[in-house]
């Protein structure tokens, strides 16, 4: 048996002036999120000790969805975070042309987020690439149709959901901003903090209680500061219906199905803010 570091990967394509074409595509539903529902079993940790990781990505093809026939030429002219190891590849596209039946208005520039199962290594094996980018891409995208009003405000406009070759993506408008992460709150006057931690608990808030998505990953790198303003990115470990699919998981005092006042949940939370 092998080190699975002893497979050579072909290096990340996504690199500055790629230009490539991605076709339409409509997401399955969200997979069912349960207890250790994306970890690798023995067989999982087995394979990728003895097989070549491109192999593998052929042997396990994303959850199919359905293909349209209308396609998209993209340039990549930015990458906000790619490389061997990311969750995804995301980088900004210039989207040179579509040939599209939707009327839809489509940005000339959009972030593309790419869920690449080849690059997926986080944990070391212990999380199923496969079964991670199919939960990542489909709960993204189902997010981003249920938080349709909040679209150009408080969360990016989405574009499409894509594939290209077998890998999916999803296009989002671009927003020019500094994330929570990068910000330094010793510049950011007191009431102003204060405002930002009280937009982030409203918009939680809203969407807990009005749309029912649960947001498990709300972190600083997840929200765009701008000069007037907060936008939320990132839903691929959203939950929805108040609670996760797992009948276990369902008795623990974290989404029992029901609203709760922020005040109880953001006392006890620790959502890294
Ligand atoms: N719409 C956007 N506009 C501007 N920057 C963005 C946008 N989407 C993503 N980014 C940048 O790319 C980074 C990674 O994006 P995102 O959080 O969606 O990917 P991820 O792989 O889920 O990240 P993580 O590993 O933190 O969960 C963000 O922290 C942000 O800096």
């Amino acid at each position: 048996m092998r080190a699975p570091t002893d497979f050579q990967k072909p290096p990340v394509p996504y690199i500055k002036g790629w230009k490539f074409t991605a076709q339409s595509h409509i997401s399955p539903p969200s997979t069912p999120v349960t207890r250790g529902c994306c970890q690798n079993k023995a067989k999982g940790r087995k394979e990728r000790s003895t097989l070549n990781p491109v192999k593998r990505c052929l042997k396990h093809p994303p959850l199919l969805g359905k293909t349209e026939p209308y396609t998209t030429d993209l340039e990549i002219l930015d990458l906000l975070r790619v490389g061997d190891g990311c969750n995804a590849q995301v980088f900004n596209v210039n989207i040179l042309g579509t040939q599209s039946l939707s009327t839809g208005s489509y940005f000339q520039l959009a972030v593309a987020k790419t869920y690449d199962p080849l690059y997926y290594n986080k944990d070391e094996g212990y999380l199923n690439p496969f079964l991670c980018v199919d939960r990542n891409y489909t709960h993204e995208v189902h997010a981003y149709n249920l938080l349709t009003e909040f679209q150009g405000d408080l969360v990016p406009k989405y574009e499409s959901s894509r594939i290209h070759r077998t890998v999916r993506l999803v296009l989002i408008e671009y927003i020019e901003g500094t994330t929570m992460l990068q910000a330094k709150p010793g510049k950011i006057p007191r009431h102003e903090r204060q405002q930002i931690m009280k937009s982030i608990i409203d918009f939680e808030t809203r969407i807990y209680k009005k749309i029912d998505i649960g947001l498990m990953d709300l972190s600083p790198q997840n929200v765009i500061i701008r000069p007037d303003s907060l936008v939320f990115i990132d839903f691929e470990h959203a939950v929805f219906n108040h609670k996760p699919d797992d009948p276990i998981a369902q008795k623990v005092d974290i989404l029992p199905g029901q609203y709760i006042s922020p005040l109880i949940r953001w006392k006890k939370k620790n959502h890294g803010l």
